[in-house]
């Protein structure tokens, strides 16, 4: 076996309300990781502001006019890196909507995937956490696959890591890595975040990395941090506390095949009793 390695970088970055000011951080912390070999690098969930429904409006901005695409654009054109932008509020032109979005750039700059979150974070725990993205945003509609030359990476956001058919539907366009820009909170992420990226590593043989902001005292939301990836036999092989802080992983495909050949899964599915089925336009590549 002689499959590619190659470096990935997470960002887990300080956001605050100055939007000015994330993307500058974004930036340099971005530098950084390139200059230390990264060849593919994620931001975190809304990464140019604070996460909250009340402010979603007022920070969104649409392609063809976003400073924040543009800086996102020259920084992945200058470093020559894969960049998974995080998400930020994107207006769109012709419906008027909000929607929680992933932009994804080539190492030309272009913009090559825009994934939308699927799934709503919509969520009422008693005495503990109350939050409707709802309240504000629209949900997309598909699914997004970007071929990075060593392999397929499939995109969600944060709360699409619950669903696991969305993980499946993206091994079975063969991706191999599974990247979740994602901000959990002090109540589902001591629970929840690490157990759900490595049960959709191990049910999918994928890498998966889950990249979140880092814990801002100020902020009414807390993040959790822990940005991690793990490898699909369900290690974690990078992780971190709740700081600002870079995260850095070989992605070794040969412990994809591995694991698919030793534990052989994907021939042994019951198709004939369930399947799962993409509905949806699996990428959308036109943009507006
Ligand atoms: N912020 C999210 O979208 C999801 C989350 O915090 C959770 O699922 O828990």
């Amino acid at each position: 076996m002689n499959e590619p390695t190659f470096k990935f970088a997470g960002i887990q970055m300080l956001i605050g309300e100055n939007k000015q000011e994330n993307i500058k951080n974004a930036v340099k912390l971005i530098d950084e990781a390139s200059a230390n070999g990264a060849v593919i690098v994620s931001l975190p969930e809304c990464f140019n502001c604070p996460y909250s429904t009340g402010v979603f409006k007022q920070y969104s901005e649409s392609l063809g006019s976003s400073e924040t695409i543009d800086a996102l654009s020259e920084c992945a054109k200058k470093n020559k890196i894969w960049l998974i932008g995080g998400s930020i509020p994107e207006v769109d032109k012709v419906d008027g909507k909000i929607y929680n979005t992933c932009f994804i750039f080539n190492p030309q700059g272009a913009v090559v995937g825009r994934h939308r979150k699927i799934h709503l974070f919509d969520i009422d725990i008693p005495n503990k956490i109350r939050f409707k993205e709802s309240e504000t945003l629209s949900p997309g509609n598909s699914l997004t696959v970007i071929d990075i030359g060593y392999c397929k990476v499939g995109v969600g956001i944060c709360y699409d890591i619950r669903f696991p058919e969305l993980a499946m539907l993206y091994a079975k366009e063969n991706c191999k890595f599974l990247i979740y820009p994602g901000a959990f909170n002090m109540t589902t992420g001591p629970a929840h975040w690490e157990l759900l990226q490595r049960g959709r590593a191990v049910d999918n043989q994928v890498y998966v990395a889950a990249i979140s902001p880092a814990r801002n005292p100020d902020s009414t939301y807390q993040a959790w941090g822990h940005s991690s990836v793990v490898s699909p036999w369900g290690e974690v092989v990078a992780t971190t506390q709740h700081s600002q802080d870079i995260i850095y992983t070989d992605i070794d495909l040969n412990k994809v095949t591995e694991m698919r050949s030793s534990i052989p899964v994907y021939q042994q599915k019951r198709n004939d009793i369930y399947q799962i089925i993409n509905q949806s336009s699996t990428t959308n590549n036109t943009y507006h």
